[in-house]
């Protein structure tokens, strides 16, 4: 799925103080393409995913996602893109820590009303972690929660994974384990990605690599 994004202001406000995050970015993605959104603390990338996400809504602007521009979307119709567009990976994994491995993958299924357990199973078998299933959160390490997370992330089949620094948690030997799945999967079902990171090893694995400086992007 394309992503084009085109003229994106966005300011904060901070007491007294106006900070112009995103200044007339303007963003070509191709369907399938994986971009490495790189940029130092405090650049914005974390607010340019917010907006990806319809999580926040630009001053001006569009964001074209297969030509539905989602800055003109009701909060139920972006709601509804969420559910079935797009996958999230945080840094923090996000699990619920009252349900199982398997439950939460199964979660995103029944979020967009059908409930999968076959695909579901598969995907925490795609990676790695079928006799884990019924284990909490509580008694995965970071890793196995962050491919828990992937998989809850993939296994509908959403056509854009936007992924926060999904290493962040991670010791660098896990991280790099981490990547090596995400990469696989996204690359084999041809998913679109916008992965922030910090981690220039990492960043040169993607298709291309964009930074924000000065509320621009350049690539
Ligand atoms: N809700 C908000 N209200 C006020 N200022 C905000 C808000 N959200 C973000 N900002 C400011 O916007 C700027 C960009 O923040 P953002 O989180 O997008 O940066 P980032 O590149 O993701 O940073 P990091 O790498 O540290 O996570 C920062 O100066 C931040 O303080």
């Amino acid at each position: 799925m394309k992503i084009s994004v085109k003229n994106l202001n966005k300011h904060f406000l901070q007491g007294k103080n106006t900070i112009n995050v995103l200044n007339d970015v303007n963003l070509e993605i191709k369907s399938g393409e994986i971009i490495a959104l790189l940029g130092k603390s405090g650049s914005g990338k974390t607010t340019m995913l917010s907006m990806l996400a319809g999580l926040d809504r630009p001053d001006q602007g569009s964001i074209i996602v297969d030509d539905q521009d989602l800055t003109k979307l009701s909060e139920e119709a972006l709601c509804e893109y969420r559910a079935k567009k797009l996958g999230i990976v945080f840094q923090q994994f996000h699990l619920i820590p009252h349900l199982t491995a398997f439950e939460n993958v199964l979660l995103s299924f029944e979020i967009n009303g059908h409930e999968d357990k076959e695909t579901a199973m598969k995907w925490l078998e795609m990676v790695g972690l079928k006799d884990r299933a019924d284990h909490y959160p509580a008694m995965l390490s970071g890793g196995e929660q962050q491919r828990v997370a992937i998989a809850r992330a993939l296994s509908f089949g959403p056509p854009v994974l936007l992924a926060d620094e999904p290493t962040g948690n991670l010791d660098v030997e896990t991280g790099k384990s981490i990547i090596d799945i995400l990469f696989k999967m996204v690359r084999e079902k041809k998913i679109t990605m916008i992965l922030v990171t910090h981690d220039d090893e990492l960043a040169a694995k993607a298709d291309r690599i964009v930074r924000l400086i000065g509320g621009k992007c350049h690539s």
